[in-house]
């Protein structure tokens, strides 16, 4: 299949098939209602200095990339990383069979950050098709899922945000044109990220940031998500008008996390 994200899309769909069951607002309401709080994914992207906010990926493989970490690589480890870098946020990817990923690696970090304080926020990095993925990422202790709005018909998305909202989550939506920003406006979508990365053909382009950022409506926080390796890189999507970055492979390989997330958060 030529198109990435729909083979990875019929991928998830297979896998989660087994787990699908009924799941209604008020269980996920009743569920956020007696689980510890996340800290919130939506405030710690918007800094009062105006540097940008970071959220730092963990990210053993891609599709695109290849390996970019041993898959014996520890997770939680890493996060003691980014989170001693300075980073605001952490993205966990927990697909297993493209990204290495596993909601192992979500509940290993958040159980550790929860003895913590202050706690950092996590984002359940992976595909969502089903409210039942967003109880699981709720569960592992995640404070926000995301939403690939072009990977997903209106009806899926509205289920999920409900969902995300019920359990007590933000949604990071994920765009790459303009129909796909007005879709998530449409949903009421308040953190928007542009992928640079065409997730069907795998090429990155910073300039679709700077096309689409400048036309979020004001209230939205704007995320500039991919292909970030350099503070130049940064400084390009801050001039934007992104409030954060969402870096993976570039900081999964600095030999000096920190130093790379001073650079980006200064640029
Ligand atoms: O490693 P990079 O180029 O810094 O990219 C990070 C992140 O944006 C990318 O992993 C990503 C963006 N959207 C996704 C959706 C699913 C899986 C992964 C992604």
């Amino acid at each position: 299949m030529s198109d990435k994200l729909t083979e990875i899309m019929a991928w998830k769909r297979q896998e989660i098939a087994p787990l699908i069951r009924a799941v209604s607002l008020p269980e996920l309401a009743a569920f956020n209602a007696m689980a510890p709080k996340p800290p919130s994914f939506a405030a710690a992207l918007r800094r009062d200095d105006g540097k940008l906010a970071v959220i730092a990926e963990i990210k053993r493989r891609s599709p695109s990339a290849g390996a970019i970490a041993a898959t014996t690589l520890s997770a939680t480890d890493q996060a003691i990383n980014y989170r001693t870098a300075g980073a605001s946020a952490l993205s966990i990817l927990t697909d297993e069979k493209f990204f290495g990923g596993t909601l192992d690696d979500l509940t290993g970090v958040t159980n550790f950050f929860r003895q913590d304080r202050p706690a950092i926020p996590c984002i359940r990095k992976d595909f969502m098709v089903h409210p039942i993925q967003v109880l699981q990422a709720r569960e592992a202790g995640a404070g926000a899922i995301l939403i690939i709005v072009r990977a997903l018909n209106d009806d899926e998305i509205a289920a999920l945000f409900a969902a995300a909202k019920f359990a007590g989550l933000d949604a990071l939506f994920e765009i790459h044109n303009e129909s796909e920003l007005e879709r998530a406006v449409k949903h009421g979508a308040k953190i928007i990220g542009v992928n640079n990365r065409d997730l069907a053909i795998f090429k990155c382009d910073l300039g679709l940031s700077e096309r689409l950022i400048p036309l979020f409506p004001k209230h939205v926080i704007a995320v500039s998500e991919s292909g970030i390796f350099t503070g130049a890189d940064a400084a390009r999507v801050h001039a934007a008008g992104a409030h954060a970055i969402l870096c993976g492979e570039a900081l999964m390989k600095a030999p000096d996390t920190a130093a790379l997330i001073t650079e980006f958060q200064t640029a």
